[in-house]
C-alpha cells in the first residue's frame, strides 16, 4: 500500500489526483489523504446551482468542484481532513462502506471517541455527523473516500450549503442533509487537523505492514495540473455537466414584477426562456429570450454579457444588477 499526504490545499488539484490515481495505478493499493482550503464538493450526478448558496460561496471565495464518486454535496475547510482509499476491484461488497471507514472509527473507539457508522456511508458520533462518505467503482478500481469534520467552521458549512429547493425542478441526486459536529468536541484538547492526520497514518501504517509513504513526483504533478486545467477547474464540468433541470424564479425590482422560466440542458445551455414581468417596454421581450436561449446558465458570463446589451429597451428602468439575481 503506497500513502500519499497531497501538499496541496487546491481543492481542484486534490480532486483530480484522485483520477489521477485512479487511471494510472491500477494494481496498488493506495491510502491517500489531502485538505482542501474553503471549498464545495459536489456529487458527481448533482445539479451544482441547486446545491450551492451561489452568492455567498462566490463572495467568500469557496471554490466549487465536481468529483468523480456520486453522493451529495459537502463543505471543505482547513479542518475537513478527507481521507481516500483506491484498491483493485476484486469481490469486494461496492454497496459494503465499512470495510474502509473502519480503520477511522476503530482509531476513534481506541481514544475513546464512541464513533459508529450509521446508515450507508455517514459516520456519527452523538448521533451528529462527522465524516460522509461516497464511493465509484471504474477503471477495475474502487475509490471510496470520506470527510472527517476536525474543527471546520460550521456557519460557514451551514451558510455555503443553505438554498432554495424551490428553485430547480430535476431528477439530479439530492444532498442528505444532517446535523454535523466537529470531533474537535470529543478529542484530547489541543487536537489539529494535521496532528489527527498524523495519528490517522500512524494507524495505517501499523495495520498495513507493508505501506509505505510516496509522495507525487513532478511529472506526476504535471499531469494532475492537467487534468486541473482540462477538467477540475472548468466551468463545463463543475456546473455544465449537471443534469438538464428547469429554473423557475420571481425577483421584485423597482419598476415592478419579473419572472423567468428558463430550460436547461446537460451542457449548461439555456434551451428554452420564458420572461414575464408587469412592467416591459416596447421592444418585444420575445427578442431578449432569444437572446439567452443557447448561452450558458452561468452568472459570470451573464453579468458580462448582459452589460454589453441595453436592457432599457425591454425593461425601462433597470440596471445589470438588478436583472441579475433573476437567474441565480
Ligand atoms: N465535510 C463534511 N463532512 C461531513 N458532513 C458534511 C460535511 N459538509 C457537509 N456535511 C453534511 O453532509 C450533508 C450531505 O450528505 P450526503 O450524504 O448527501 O453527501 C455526502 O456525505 C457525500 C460525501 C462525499 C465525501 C467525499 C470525500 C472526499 S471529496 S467529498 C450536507 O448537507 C451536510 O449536512
Amino acid at each position: 500500500m503506497l500513502i500519499i499526504e497531497s501538499t496541496s490545499h487546491d481543492a481542484y488539484v486534490n480532486i483530480a489526483s484522485e483520477e489521477f490515481l485512479m487511471k494510472n495505478y491500477p494494481d496498488q493499493d493506495i491510502f491517500l489523504l489531502y485538505v482542501n482550503a474553503p471549498s464545495i464538493i459536489v456529487g458527481k450526478f448533482q445539479n451544482t446551482l441547486a446545491e450551492i448558496n451561489l452568492d455567498y460561496v462566490k463572495e467568500n471565495n469557496i471554490k466549487v468542484v465536481r468529483r468523480m464518486s456520486g453522493g451529495g454535496a459537502v463543505y471543505h475547510d482547513l479542518g475537513n481532513l478527507n481521507f481516500s482509499f483506491h484498491v483493485p476491484h476484486k469481490d469486494q461488497d461496492f454497496m459494503d462502506f465499512s470495510q474502509f471507514t473502519k480503520p477511522v472509527v476503530d482509531m476513534l473507539n481506541e481514544m475513546g471517541v464512541n464513533a459508529e457508522l450509521v446508515g450507508r456511508n455517514d459516520l456519527l458520533v452523538d448521533g451528529k455527523k462527522f465524516s460522509g462518505n461516497a464511493k465509484l467503482s471504474r477503471h477495475g478500481k474502487i475509490v471510496q473516500h470520506g470527510t472527517i469534520l476536525i474543527d471546520s467552521e460550521m456557519e460557514i458549512l451551514a451558510s455555503a450549503l443553505k438554498v432554495n429547493p424551490l428553485k430547480f425542478v430535476d431528477k439530479a441526486t439530492k444532498s442528505t442533509r444532517s446535523r454535523v459536529t466537529n470531533l474537535i468536541h470529543y478529542l484530547p484538547e489541543g487536537t489539529t487537523t494535521e496532528s489527527f492526520k498524523k495519528l490517522l497514518i500512524d494507524f495505517i501504517l501499523k495495520e498495513n505492514e507493508h505501506a509505505k509513504i510516496h509522495s507525487f513526483t513532478e511529472d506526476e504533478m504535471n499531469e494532475i495540473h492537467k487534468l486541473v486545467e482540462e477538467k477540475y477547474s472548468t466551468w463545463d464540468w463543475n456546473f455544465g455537466f449537471s443534469p438538464n433541470y428547469n429554473f423557475q424564479r420571481a425577483i421584485k425590482v423597482p419598476a415592478g414584477f419579473i419572472e423567468a422560466h428558463i430550460e436547461v440542458e446537460r451542457g449548461g445551455n439555456m434551451k428554452k426562456v420564458k420572461i414575464f414581468g408587469d412592467f416591459f417596454a416596447s421592444q418585444p421581450i420575445e427578442e431578449f429570450e432569444d437572446y439567452l436561449i443557447g448561452q450558458n446558465h452561468d452568472i459570470d458570463f451573464l453579468e458580462e454579457h448582459l452589460s454589453k446589451i441595453d436592457l432599457t429597451q425591454y425593461f425601462g428602468k433597470v440596471t445589470v444588477e438588478e436583472i441579475l439575481p433573476l437567474f441565480k
